[in-house]
């Protein structure tokens, strides 16, 4: 495609070219406080990068660029991509970047370095992302992080001292780490229980799509289509929060997790919310003519990705509703309809945060008032969503969803030259991402 780019100095013609998913890893995602409990971001990072080089022989090599993040940052992990790419056998002079929008940072991280091969910048790319709740930043209180920092500045141990000893027990506290909204207090699932409240979204509904995801993604490691995808790492193979023996009627007796200020209508428990995670993933992207040259697989196409944010401050829209918004905008924007996509994979926030934005996309009155559309933008064919399984099984550790969910995606589309693949994530702060991937 030949786009013209015009600048106050100068007219130029930029020729744009196909972004290709060579293909991801991500090592197996952990429940928080388990396997990977003295982990750190930068030690998964580096492991699921090695895994990426090592799959594709990327050893020596320098890659355009390294963009990634972790949506739980140590203040010390400030260059963490950076550093993560120097503990693996790149060439050092491989860039790196940290990018950060909540859940939707690998996502983010991965449109925005297709955007760069697109125009030429870079050959290759790596997207990535990480989180490990189970070594969250703790925050200590305002009043010891002055007093840590004028013992920092003192020039002699007597001022030193002096500064440390105006430390009292009540500055000790420390601040829990939490998922909640700075402007709400309100956690994500408590939000999501407001929505899913909103939208009518059942109980039954929210269970039966937590089994099949523990269902599908069970059967796609038994199927082996993980083989390539996952690398073990401290001993574990398989993530861990996956439940391959759960049934609908142990779910239907968990105790509501969520919205319990709504009695009998709370519906969200913990099997029908994502557990919190530990985990990684890597995504390997290229211009055609990177991955012919070095004789790398060519799975799918990145064709385009839209991001959206909602108010929901004031309580005018879900917290987790800006996929709805970035779908309807993508979708214009490449002529397309749900119908002509193959698979969907939706990320599990919650179950409810699937079906709120599959019951938005159906309904004429969301559509026509909030999406400006003329008829609701479509349904979903629920026998192509998440069928190897999403987020509700595998765990969600933040920033490595988009990593997980593109890598998943290319590797169902491969060999299925124009079929099309859709995807949606949500993300604190209402904002999402959406992104179209087409088989090659
Ligand atoms: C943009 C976004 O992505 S927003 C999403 C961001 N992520 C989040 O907000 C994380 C939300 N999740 C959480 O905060 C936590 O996982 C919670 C609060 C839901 C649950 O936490 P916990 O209570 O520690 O969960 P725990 O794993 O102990 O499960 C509670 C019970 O449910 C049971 N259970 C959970 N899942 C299943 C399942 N699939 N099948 C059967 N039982 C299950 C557990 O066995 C446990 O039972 P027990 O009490 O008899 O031992």
């Amino acid at each position: 495609m030949t786009t013209t780019d015009r600048t106050s100095a100068q007219t130029r013609t930029v020729q744009t070219r196909d972004v290709v998913v060579i293909g991801g890893n991500r090592i197996p995602f952990a429940r928080a406080h388990g396997a990977y409990a003295t982990a750190s971001n930068q030690d998964m990072l580096t492991s699921a990068l090695n895994g990426l080089v090592a799959r594709f022989g990327l050893q020596g090599q320098r890659i355009g660029s390294v963009a990634g993040g972790a949506v739980m940052k140590h203040s010390k992990n400030f260059n963490l991509v950076r550093e993560s790419v120097l503990g693996t056998p790149l060439d050092p002079a491989t860039p790196a970047t940290d990018v950060q929008m909540a859940c939707a940072t690998g996502m983010e991280a991965i449109g925005s370095l297709a955007d760069k091969i697109r125009l030429g910048r870079i050959e290759s790319g790596i997207g990535a992302g990480v989180d490990s709740i189970s070594d969250a930043p703790i925050v200590v209180t305002d009043a010891l992080r002055r007093i840590l920092m004028e013992a920092n500045r003192a020039k002699t141990p007597g001022q030193r001292l002096k500064a440390l000893a105006k430390i009292r027990p009540g500055h000790l506290a420390p601040q829990a780490p939490g998922v909640n909204e700075p402007r709400t207090g309100m956690s994500m699932g408590e939000h999501m229980a407001v929505t899913a409240h909103a939208w009518g979204i059942g109980r039954q509904e929210q269970d039966e799509l937590a089994l099949a995801s523990h269902q599908n993604l069970a059967a796609a490691y038994d199927d082996g289509f993980f083989d390539d995808l996952v690398t073990p790492f401290k001993g574990v193979q398989r993530d861990t929060n996956l439940r391959a023996d759960s049934t609908l009627e142990k779910l239907g007796k968990l105790a509501p997790a969520f919205g319990r200020d709504l009695g009998e209508e709370a519906t969200m428990t913990a099997a029908n919310s994502t557990a919190l995670t530990d985990g990684a993933s890597a995504v390997l992207l290229g211009s055609a003519d990177y991955a012919e040259a070095h004789d790398l697989p060519q799975l799918a196409t990145f064709v385009d990705y839209e991001q959206a944010a909602v108010d929901f401050v004031d309580g005018a829209e879900g917290l987790l509703m800006a996929p709805a918004y970035a779908a309807a905008r993508m979708l214009e924007r490449n002529g397309l309809t749900f119908e002509d996509f193959e698979y969907f994979e939706i990320h599990e926030a919650f179950a409810s945060t699937v079906l709120a934005q599959i019951a938005a996309w159906e309904d004429e009155e969301f559509c026509r008032g909030k999406l400006g559309l003329d008829a609701p933008l479509g349904r979903i064919d629920r026998s192509r969503l998440n069928i190897h399984g999403s987020s509700l099984a595998a765990g969600h550790p933040f920033a490595a969803t988009g990593g997980r969910i593109v890598a998943t995606l290319a590797k169902m589309l491969h060999g299925k030259p124009g079929k099309l693949g859709f995807i949606s994530v949500c993300a604190a702060g209402g904002q999402g991402i959406t992104a179209i991937l087409e088989g090659r």
